[in-house]
């Protein structure tokens, strides 16, 4: 079943002091079935973050449409799209984003409180979501006490606890360390095995080999994909890494 489609996405910024205008997307289209893990990649200013940002309703496409379970994001304005990104939407960034001055089991419960859950049922789903990303024992610590890695599984949480149709990453694991990084590598392959579908913008070939397929934008525009089939990951690594050495010659020849 399709879950997101993006239709044919262009998106020009004005710049501010009247120089010309910017064409950070040229006419992108895909769609990502529900269940799937897709990561994102291309090189700085190809236009990554405007496109993520455009999925997740915080921007809007110059044209082009944007459809979550057949419904189009167009259609939804005003209080309704800050419902609808709470409930449909996880976030995790690579800064984290966690608000300093909560701990992190307020941090987790926001989006809950947000949208008015019962304190029974923000505590019921609390427990087996902070068990299972091994961050139990810091419910009660401030992020300032916390590990990056710590960090972003609070992150992780907070993006979960609201059982989200679709998980939006960006450059998850770029603040992270190794360990830190296949940490959350291995928690997003265990999310995405109990059928949560995610969509990864990343820098990193070892990042996106944990997804299932990669997309590649150059120039504003997706010009290259790679599924893994039944590939494992060390295989899928190395084609993302030779794919991505094509994708920086300067001839422009496509993959
Ligand atoms: N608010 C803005 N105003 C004007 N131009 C912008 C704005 N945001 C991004 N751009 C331009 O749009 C293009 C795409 O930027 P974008 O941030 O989407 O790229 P990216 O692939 O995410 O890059 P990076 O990997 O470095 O984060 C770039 O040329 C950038 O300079």
């Amino acid at each position: 079943m399709e879950l997101l489609r993006a239709e044919n996405i262009q998106k020009v910024y004005n710049t501010r002091a009247g120089g010309k205008p910017c064409r950070a997307l040229a006419g992108v289209s895909f769609s990502v079935e529900a269940g799937e893990f897709v990561a994102i990649m291309g090189a700085s200013g190809s236009g990554k973050s405007t496109l993520l940002n455009i999925l997740a309703t915080l921007d809007t496409p110059t044209s082009g449409e944007v459809f979550l379970e057949g419904q189009s994001m167009k259609q939804i304005k005003g209080k309704n799209l800050a419902a609808f990104r709470r409930e449909k939407l996880g976030f995790v960034f690579q800064d984290f984003n966690l608000l300093d001055t909560f701990t992190v089991r307020d941090n987790i419960l926001l989006p809950l409180v947000l949208s008015r859950t019962p304190l029974a049922e923000m505590e019921q789903r609390l427990k087996p979501v902070v068990a299972s990303l091994g961050i139990e024992p810091l419910l009660d610590h401030f992020p300032v006490e916390i590990s990056g890695g710590e960090k972003q599984r609070t992150a992780v949480a907070r993006a979960v606890i609201t059982e989200p149709r679709l998980i939006l990453a960006d450059e998850p694991t770029g603040a992270l360390d190794s360990h830190s990084s296949q940490q959350l590598l291995n928690i997003f392959d265990r999310l995405n095995e109990q059928g949560q579908t995610l969509l990864m913008v990343t820098h990193s070939s070892l990042a996106a080999s944990h997804a299932r397929r990669v997309l590649f934008i150059r120039d504003g525009k997706l010009f290259a994909e790679l599924c893994r089939g039944d590939q494992s990951q060390q295989v899928f690594y190395d084609r993302i890494t030779a794919s991505l050495s094509m994708a920086t010659r300067q001839d422009g020849e496509s993959l």
